[in-house]
């Protein structure tokens, strides 16, 4: 026999009586005989062609039943002598009329729709075997067909079979049995088999002990299929009340007892029934789905009306909990476990089941659905109507400063040379193996400052041992800046980082060239320079959310500020980013006075954008305070829940500016020195910073404090605690490298931008890249010279303590013609506030804000109260009407 299929690769053909061969000959045996194997025509069921061709033949075997057999009832008689047995049956197939005629054939001309195959099959089927119920081979073929073709499931195939065969034999068999009282329908109706079953019983037991048979047959079935009920006529009962003040109706009660008598083979139904609380009327699509489930409706009813999904009142939160319930339940029930062992048809029962809780969360979202879609509908006319919304039009000609203003320092090459690298190896090993301590392998990897070397110490050596040898390791290698991290985190290895003897530069401009940041997708991407291994970082200032930075006087902290403000100018439109600027030092950031129009932010009467004097930081802080306060009213009326999803909206044309919603630039507080502050007004400052640091990342405000001094009185717990992102530049003391990274290291940094950058628990060691004065100029000049916005972005005001209590002065003949109806609006709401003003005025900021000052002008609300709304000075209407006439009379006279 030749071999097939897979069985050539079996162990069945392996000789093991023959000596063993070397796998290569094996190989190469296996090697000659596969194209043979090939060469084979391989029919695999799993193919997926064989299967499809078998579903194809399923189907037209159906059609072509169904058209035989329904042509058969009409030209039975017609081709009766044909396809009579004692005519010669199937054996005339292949006769010629003559042939036919001479076997005794009336009508050799066939009418059957389908031909001679037709008629024979029709009359096989229907006459010989079991008449009519013979269309049961039609649904059967149908069935398996169309699942083998389409790969869709109908019915499970192996209820189908079950149920159809009991169908062929029950109806053949009562067809014949209805035949032994009516007597004028053909034999085909019932076919030879219901026929002669017939009699069998009927000799047997009588016409009577037939039907009985009859009748339990059929409701057997009917039990087993659908769990019929069977009940007496119900007496009127009384309605009971469920715990969740649903109301119960007694049925639901009465199912939970039914449910023990319920098959094993819906155990899901089962739990579903006993969980029951909530019956409702059933939705008709509904009960049209569960006729087959009859057991499962008081479970389903209530989830699946549509009304209390739209009122979404209790009764329904009740119901969908319970359904939800069941439905954690139904899944995670040790019951249905042993469904896998069924055929299909239990499987079928499971996704049944599943349908129903799923038709529950569907019609959730629904009603949700339709709101969105009413709202939508408005957005879409704007959007169709005047485009998105850009925030970058008003500045649309706008220039994004080149990479060409930029210098490139340095080579941009690493100048480590193997005899370096192989001295220094040779020294840490030395000296380790001085203190007894063995290395298993050694690896280096040069950075653009320092070189690090891996090291795996051999079993048993203790990292403590190697940790302690810090200043040994140091003074064998005579270098500055040694910083051993044991273990590293992420890998089995000790690093010690030793300072490369000709540091690289590295500039900003090829940090700023690379794809990475080009391509960046980050809301605030800062290049802040290379890391050890020579890549190029870039982390989100959105994502930080805030950075302290700090380090001793000259070791790159303002270089490191630039570089955050240049990779910021460089990925921004100044519609999308603000900075406000404090700089007690006066020289550090004065470069950037020149982009105040673009992308600076001050208070409404400051001069200068870049704030120097502490009493300007502290108003501007608190400032920044309203502005948060105030975004976070704009996001929760437009219920979102960042500065994202926010614009996102606003751009989608979703948030009426009528309403006082805006486009939301990012602002980014840049502190220079944070210590000048700190001393001069202490808790003034501490306390708006912390508020910003702990709330406002989600609207958007991002802090970057800088100081020279780390000590504990100006990194306080409350600064720290809502920084965790923090970089280290050289710092004197341990103490200091404590304070600011809570850890040691930044005092082992070499300088000149060698830093250290902690994110939580990580601390990467990068070379910040180098940005000059003239570069920073340059780039100022090529922003500051485009056209720009009339003035810089205005803070909202803020009233410090001292200045407060002198009102200003008010031209009662200058007064905003909204001002009386400003006045009534704020009386009779008893809230002093400008958005109000702004909101149901539908005016812009600034006319709402001159209202609302002329208002405290005349007296009507009290003064400024930083973020609260503004006190009401008149308890009523009246009152206030007597106050404006008065008003009145005196800017009269
Ligand atoms: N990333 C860098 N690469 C190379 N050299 C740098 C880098 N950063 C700083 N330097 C060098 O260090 C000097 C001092 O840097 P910088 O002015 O930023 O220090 P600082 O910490 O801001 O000092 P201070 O606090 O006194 O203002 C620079 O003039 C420059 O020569």
């Amino acid at each position: 026999m030749p071999p097939k299929g897979n069985q050539l690769r079996s162990n069945s053909f392996k000789d093991e009586s023959r000596p063993r061969q070397s796998s290569a000959s094996r190989n190469e045996r296996e090697r000659l005989s596969r194209p043979r194997l090939e060469s084979l025509p391989v029919f695999n069921l799993g193919d997926g062609r064989i299967i499809k061709i078998a579903g194809l033949l399923c189907l037209i075997i159906s059609v072509f039943f169904l058209i035989a057999f329904t042509s058969y009832i009409f030209t039975w008689e017609a081709d009766q002598s044909y396809v009579l047995e004692s005519n010669g049956g199937w054996g005339n197939l292949f006769k010629t009329q003559q042939e036919l005629i001479d076997n005794g054939v009336t009508n050799p001309v066939v009418q059957n729709w389908l031909g001679k195959l037709g008629a024979l099959m029709a009359n096989q089927f229907m006459f010989e075997w079991f008449g009519l119920a013979s269309y049961f081979f039609v649904l059967v073929f149908f069935v398996i067909g169309y699942r083998l073709l389409f790969k869709v499931r109908l019915f499970s195939v192996a209820k189908l079979l079950g149920y159809s065969f009991f169908g062929l034999i029950f109806s053949s068999v009562a067809i014949g049995y209805i035949h032994g009282f009516v007597n004028n329908y053909p034999h085909y109706f019932e076919g030879e088999f219901g026929y002669w079953s017939t009699r069998l019983l009927n000799a047997q037991i009588g016409p009577a002990g037939t039907g009985c048979v009859l009748a339990f047959a059929a409701l057997t079935v009917l039990i087993i299929a659908y769990n019929i009920d069977f009940k007496l006529p119900e007496r009127p009962k009384k309605q009971v009340r469920g715990s969740d003040s649903d109301i119960i109706e007694p049925d639901s009660i009465e199912l939970e007892d039914e449910v023990i008598f319920e098959p094993v083979e819906w155990p899901r139904a089962n739990n579903r029934s006993r969980e029951s609380a909530t019956p409702a009327p059933l939705a008709p699509e509904s009960q049209e789905r569960l006729k087959q489930e009859p057991s499962f409706r008081p479970t389903v009813t209530a989830p699946l009306t549509p009304e209390p999904v739209l009122t979404h009142n209790l009764a329904h939160a009740a119901a969908i909990a319970n359904v939800a319930k069941v439905a954690d339940e139904v899944i995670l029930s040790p019951e249905i476990s042993y469904d896998h062992n069924e055929d299909e048809s239990d499987s079928e029962e499971v996704s049944n089941g599943d349908e129903i809780p799923l038709t529950v969360e569907d019609s959730r979202p629904q009603a949700e659905l339709s709101i969105e879609k009413e709202a939508d509908k408005n957005t879409n006319e704007l959007v169709e109507k005047f485009g998105m919304y850009d925030p970058k039009l008003d500045l649309s000609s706008y220039k994004y400063p080149t990479l060409d203003l930029l210098e490139n320092y340095g080579t941009n090459k690493i100048n480590v040379d193997a005899t370096e690298l192989e001295a220094n190896k040779n020294k840490i090993v030395e000296t380790l193996n001085h203190y007894n301590i063995e290395i298993d392998k050694i690896k280096a990897t040069i950075g653009p400052t320092v070189t690090l070397y891996e090291i795996i110490p051999a079993p048993g050596v203790r990292i403590s041992k190697i940790k302690n040898l810090e200043d040994d390791i140091a003074l064998s290698l005579a270098a500055l800046g040694i910083r051993i991290i044991a273990p590293m985190p992420g890998k089995g290895t000790i690093g010690i980082e030793v300072p490369n003897q000709h540091p690289e530069m590295v500039s900003m401009r090829s940090v700023l060239a690379t794809e990475k940041f080009q391509n960046t997708t980050m809301d605030l991407p800062i290049a802040l320079g290379k890391t050890i291994s020579n890549e190029v970082f870039v982390a989100d200032l959105a994502k930080m959310p805030h950075l302290l930075v700090a380090g001793a006087t000259g070791q790159g902290k303002s270089v490191g500020i630039n570089a955050i403000l240049v990779s910021l100018l460089y990925k921004r439109h100044p519609s999308e980013l603000k900075f406000v600027m404090v700089d007690p030092k006066k020289v550090e950031l004065t470069l950037f006075r020149k982009i105040e129009r673009h992308f600076l932010a001050k208070l409404p009467d400051e001069a200068d954008a870049i704030i120097t004097d502490t009493k300007k930081v502290i108003n501007t802080l608190n400032s920044l305070c309203i502005e948060m306060d105030q975004r976070y009213d704009l996001l929760k009326d437009a219920q979102v829940r960042n500065l994202k999803e926010y614009n996102g909206k606003f751009v989608n044309r979703k948030l009426n500016p009528e309403n006082g919603h805006r486009f939301l630039p990012f602002i980014v507080l840049v502190v220079d020195e944070f210590a000048d502050l700190m001393m001069t007004a202490g808790k003034e400052v501490e306390m708006p910073i912390a508020r910003l640091a702990q709330l406002a990342r989600a609207v958007g405000i991002h802090l970057v404090i800088a100081t020279q001094r780390p000590s504990v009185n100006i990194i306080t717990g409350t600064i720290k605690a809502n920084f965790p992102a923090r970089l280290a530049f050289r710092v004197l003391s341990k103490i200091d490298s404590r304070t600011i990274l809570d850890a040691g290291g930044a005092d082992q940094l070499i300088g000149r931008g060698d830093m250290l950058l902690a994110t939580g628990s990580d601390l990467i060691r990068i070379q910040c890249a180098f940005v000059d004065t003239p570069e920073v100029e340059k780039i100022s000049d090529h922003i500051g010279n485009q056209r720009g916005y009339p003035s810089a972005m205005l803070l909202p005001e803020y009233v410090g303590e001292g200045e407060a209590s002198a009102p200003k002065d008010f031209d009662p003949n200058d007064r905003d013609p909204m001002f009386e109806d400003a006045a009534r609006l704020i009386v009779l709401h008893q809230q002093g506030s400008t958005s109000l003003i702004q909101r149901k005025m539908k005016l812009g900021y600034n006319r709402a804000g001159r209202i609302i000052d002329q208002l405290e002008a005349a007296g009507i609300v009290g003064p400024f109260e930083g973020s609260k709304a503004r006190e009401v000075l008149y308890p009523d209407e009246y009152s206030l009407e007597r106050h404006l006439e008065e008003l009145q009379k005196s800017s009269g006279n």
